[in-house]
């Protein structure tokens, strides 16, 4: 299949629902869930030290520090897998990238506020590669500033084999969430292909 882009304002998003064919997303998520050092990391949160709600890890190329949720992440080295991966998403977004955030929701409970992936580290645009495994979770994205872009939410249901694609001004202009959910969902592994510029 291949990336069909979305008709946002502002925004520069793209979308592929077939990615990866779901027995290699099936795979995937197997290997991955069970052989990357997953980490459930806290915030500060009004100086109170809160366990995000998600367990998470961080590889790429050496260099490639990154602060996140006021978190400093040095990164794992690239594994196989993800290896193969990063050239498979950058032969589909003809971009390139330097590390991955990996995110395991292990249920309906996992979820992820709103933000947007505006760090400095990213440069003015960044690009950012978005691929899940496992349960469908829903994506939402909305405007920052609603005067400035005029636009609903909008939601997406991102399957196994899904990729996602955000570029240009999208973080300047749009946020998004991975809410939580009361159905009773399985694990969904979700990796961000990110480019650090500055490290
Ligand atoms: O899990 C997702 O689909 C989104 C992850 C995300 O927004 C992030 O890692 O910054
Ligand atoms: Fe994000």
């Amino acid at each position: 299949m291949a990336l069909t882009r979305l008709l946002l304002p502002n925004a520069d998003v793209w979308l592929d629902e077939q990615f990866l064919p779901e027995p290699a997303a099936a795979a995937l998520l197997t290997e991955l869930t069970q052989t990357i050092a997953w980490r459930q990391e806290s915030i500060m949160l009004f100086g109170k030290a809160v366990p995000q709600p998600r367990l998470t890890a961080w590889h790429g190329d050496a260099g490639t520090r990154y602060s996140y949720s006021g978190l400093v992440w040095e990164p794992e080295p690239w594994t196989p897998a993800l290896q193969l991966l990063r050239t498979q998403v950058e032969a589909a977004t003809q971009a390139t990238f330097n590390s991955v955030l990996l995110n395991l929701y292990r249920a309906g409970p996992d979820s992820m506020g709103w933000h947007a992936d505006d760090e400095p580290e990213l440069g003015p645009a960044p690009v950012i590669a978005s691929l899940s495994l496992g349960a469908t979770r829903r994506f939402r994205l909305r405007p920052r500033r609603p005067l400035l872009t005029p636009h609903a939410p909008v939601s997406l249901d991102l399957t196994s084999g899904s990729l996602l694609l955000m570029r240009g001004a999208t973080q300047q202009h749009w946020q998004h969430a991975v809410p939580k959910t009361s159905k009773s969902v399985g694990p969904r592994l979700n990796l961000t292909f990110r480019r650090i510029i500055s490290a």
